[in-house]
């Protein structure tokens, strides 16, 4: 039963699961206009805001010597328009862009946190077509791009054609995609760079150097180095090997590189800020936020101050 989420291969790492062994890499953009504070910028002033992509949301926050907040939250869990709500808030506090999950029923990298958020959507009937439409309602409210979590079944599904051409009419600007191996992206990297979907790739503390440089030559967006071995999910502490492999990162990309797997408070944030990452990605504490609140109007009051405290611990 134990899923390891063990190395990156690609832009992806190699999950076990009791006797399979996965492939997986992947990943997601977008960006913001800059206020001049940045942070807490107030929602009317957002939506008249043309969103950028990952690449450039970077390029921007390096110009201004910051680093970027990446927030994960499963879409339709506890309901899809506390979702919509959800990413309203994380836009309003200062995240700069926005990982959102299609919740998969056999979701191999994640642990068990995000496990039970997708089944818990799915059992509430959540589905592709209606995470579009909310998404076409709420993408032009946002400041922050989106990056599309999804793994490559339910891209599949639809014709990867097809998903890309939706996500985008809906202003999606990234996709992370964490079960298919470097070799196998040339379709998804074909058609999300026809249709300017940044598809962004992962890597993990045991892809080897060589896989590591394919991986980050190919991706887009940004880097995202995985944290640890293992699955998503809080843990008490992130590793110091961190700090090594974003020297060794860097050394082969000008890419930005963004840290996540275990990041849950704010004295990770500063340490991973503190080795030099250009991006921190927190899901799991967000979602558990969410699913722990008394009802979803206080998880969305939650959510905000745990955003503000973990977007106060970057500077
Ligand atoms: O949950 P964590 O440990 O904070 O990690 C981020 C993560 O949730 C998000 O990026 C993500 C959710 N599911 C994944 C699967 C693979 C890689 C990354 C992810």
């Amino acid at each position: 039963m134990a899923i390891a989420f063990k190395s990156p291969t690609t832009s992806f790492f190699e999950l076990k699961k009791n006797n399979l062994e996965t492939h997986s890499f992947l990943r997601f953009s977008s960006q913001r206009f800059a206020t001049p504070a940045r942070r807490f910028t107030p929602m009317a002033a957002i939506s008249t805001v043309p969103t950028v992509g990952l690449s450039e949301t970077f390029t921007r926050l390096k110009k201004q010597g910051k680093v970027a907040f990446i927030p994960y939250i499963t879409a339709g869990d506890p309901d899809l328009s506390t979702t919509a709500e959800a990413l309203k808030v994380l836009d309003s506090c200062g995240s700069d862009i926005i990982e959102l999950g299609v919740p998969y029923s056999d979701p191999l990298a994640d642990g068990p946190v995000i496990q039970a958020a997708a089944t818990r959507s799915l059992a509430r009937g959540t589905n592709y077509n209606a995470i579009i439409s909310m998404l076409k309602e709420v993408i032009p409210q946002l400041s922050s791009p989106i990056a599309l979590f999804s793994y490559y079944n339910p891209i599949l599904k639809r014709g990867v054609e097809q998903f890309m051409s939706t996500i985008k009419d809906v202003g999606v600007h990234g996709l992370v995609v964490p079960d298919v191996p470097l070799e196998e992206t040339e379709i998804l990297r074909r058609e999300a760079s026809k249709h300017g979907i940044e598809l962004v790739l992962l890597t993990t503390p045991t892809t080897p150097t060589e896989r590591m440089k394919a991986i980050v030559e190919a991706a887009e967006g940004f880097v995202y180095l995985v944290s640890s071995i293992g699955v998503t999910g809080a843990r008490a502490s992130v590793s110091d090997r961190v700090q090594t492999l974003l020297q060794d990162i860097k050394a082969a990309t000008t890419k930005p590189v963004a840290v996540g797997f275990g990041i849950s408070k704010p004295e990770h944030v500063k340490q991973v800020v503190g080795w030099g990452a250009d991006g921190v990605i927190v899901g799991s504490a967000m979602v558990k936020l969410l699913n722990e609140a008394k009802s979803p109007e206080e998880g969305l009051k939650e959510l905000e101050v745990f955003t503000k405290s973990l977007i106060a611990a970057l500077d």
